[in-house]
């Protein structure tokens, strides 16, 4: 099995062809002014859209932007997207106001040699999420009209069996684009044999999206830290009550499950900071793990548990690193998620940063991006790879 990549594709001269780009463009929003809070995913894709855009292709750019239910949101508009796109590229960018319809038929008919278009959110349209082959199948016919080659840059959605990671590339000469190929060079060092102790920490929200990976995890690390929003449903299944902290109550048996088998490998908060409610200004305490008052929820872990993984971290060798340990966002629940980054940047480990919040964590707290040895797109996709499944967009590229 081979994969093209983008400097095979170039080889063979793009001068005048259009190239359709899958990019991973799903960028945090502020919520109340809609402003984009971290362009990191859009300068990921530069190196692959100037190597195009020099080269003389017709680019058109596609992305996922959050997850709307297969209608038009304004909420979800790539729109402020194309705006810094362009900012970057140094030249303006041309938005199509639909992703398959007139308006992006007219974008990609108008570009000039060297041009770059960005079609509306792909998840606009059903037949890009759909689990109906044909339905997402008719719709990357529409998709894959718009190209003469296709580049998969689309790093935090290779795990998803979309239409435009899956099925255009059937449809199309493809190849992978320069930041999905440094993904996987990197994340393979951590499927080989990586130098122990190999600590992994987790964190964040999307709690059942991460057990499966914990459960493929655990015979592979020396030590597994869990914080963040997933850590409650462990807490629970430790017998504690978490007061109205983030708990996915239908898996709580699966958490007792992994911590009877972890063999001591998990390591749990012992403290926490419940405050009263989700917001920056809300009353909050350092608590005890297994005492978290029933009307509180715990925003971040506490400093005892701060202090107990950065002792964990400093012994390794290798470090994964996949989401935040608190709600960062909110200043007052920040100091778990820098305290962890910090402990970081201080091994000599060679440390891999996992996720669109992690990284935008990293650079929200000021912290120095270079002192991490790489900084993933992709949170569930590069969970997934480090499990072992087969990624259908990597898979896709594949000849
Ligand atoms: N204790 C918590 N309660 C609620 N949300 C949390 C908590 N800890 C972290 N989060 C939130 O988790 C989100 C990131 O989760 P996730 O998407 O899983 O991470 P990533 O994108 O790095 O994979 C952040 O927006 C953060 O505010
Ligand atoms: O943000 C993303 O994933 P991540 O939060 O796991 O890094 C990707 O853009 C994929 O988005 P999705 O999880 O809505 O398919």
């Amino acid at each position: 099995m081979t994969i093209r990549n983008l400097d095979d594709l170039l080889a063979e001269g793009v001068s005048g062809r259009r190239v359709l780009v899958r990019a991973d463009l799903n960028v945090p929003l502020d919520k109340q002014t809609g402003d984009i809070t971290d362009d990191g995913r859009i300068r990921a894709v530069l190196p692959t859209l100037s190597a195009l855009v020099q080269a003389g292709a017709k680019v058109v750019v596609c992305s996922h932007l959050g997850r709307p239910k297969g209608a038009p949101d304004p909420q979800f508009s790539l729109r402020p997207v194309a705006g810094r796109l362009g900012e970057l590229l140094g030249a303006p960018v041309h938005f199509a106001e639909d992703t398959v319809g007139d308006s992006a038929r007219a974008c990609v008919d108008g570009l000039a040699d060297g041009q770059v278009a960005l079609l509306e959110n792909l998840r606009f349209n059903k037949g890009e999420t759909s689990k109906d082959d044909a339905e997402r199948g008719a719709f990357a016919d529409q998709l894959a009209a718009f190209g003469d080659a296709y580049v998969d840059d689309a790093f935090g959605a290779v795990h998803r069996k979309h239409a435009s990671v899956f099925d255009v590339p059937a449809r199309l000469p493809h190849v992978a684009g320069r930041l999905v190929l440094r993904e996987v060079e990197v994340l393979s060092r951590l499927t080989g044999a990586p130098e122990r102790p190999y600590v992994v920490v987790l964190g964040g929200s999307k709690v059942s999206d991460k057990l499966a990976v914990i459960e493929a995890l655990l015979p592979t690390v020396d030590r597994l830290l869990i914080g963040g929003g997933m850590c409650f449903t462990f807490l629970k299944a430790q017998g504690h009550e978490v007061g109205t902290s983030l708990l996915e109550e239908e898996m709580v048996e699966t958490c007792r499950n992994l911590l009877e088998r972890s063999e001591g490998k998990i390591m749990l908060p012992v403290d926490v900071v419940a405050a009263d409610a989700f917001a920056p200004d809300a009353a909050h305490d350092t608590v005890r793990a297994d005492g978290i008052p029933s009307h509180r929820l715990g925003l971040d872990i506490g400093p005892e548990t701060v202090a107990g993984f950065a002792a964990a971290i400093s012994q390794a060798k290798t470090i994964f690193w996949n989401g935040p340990m608190g709600v960062f966002e909110m200043p007052a629940f920040a100091a778990g998620t820098r305290g962890v980054a910090e402990a970081i940047t201080k091994t000599d480990a060679f440390s891999v940063v996992g996720g669109g919040d992690s990284a935008a964590a990293v650079r929200a707290l000021g912290l120095d991006e270079s002192s991490f040895g790489h900084i993933s797109t992709g949170g569930g996709a590069s969970l997934e790879y480090l499990e072992g499944k087969t990624l259908p967009g990597i898979a896709a590229l594949e000849d």
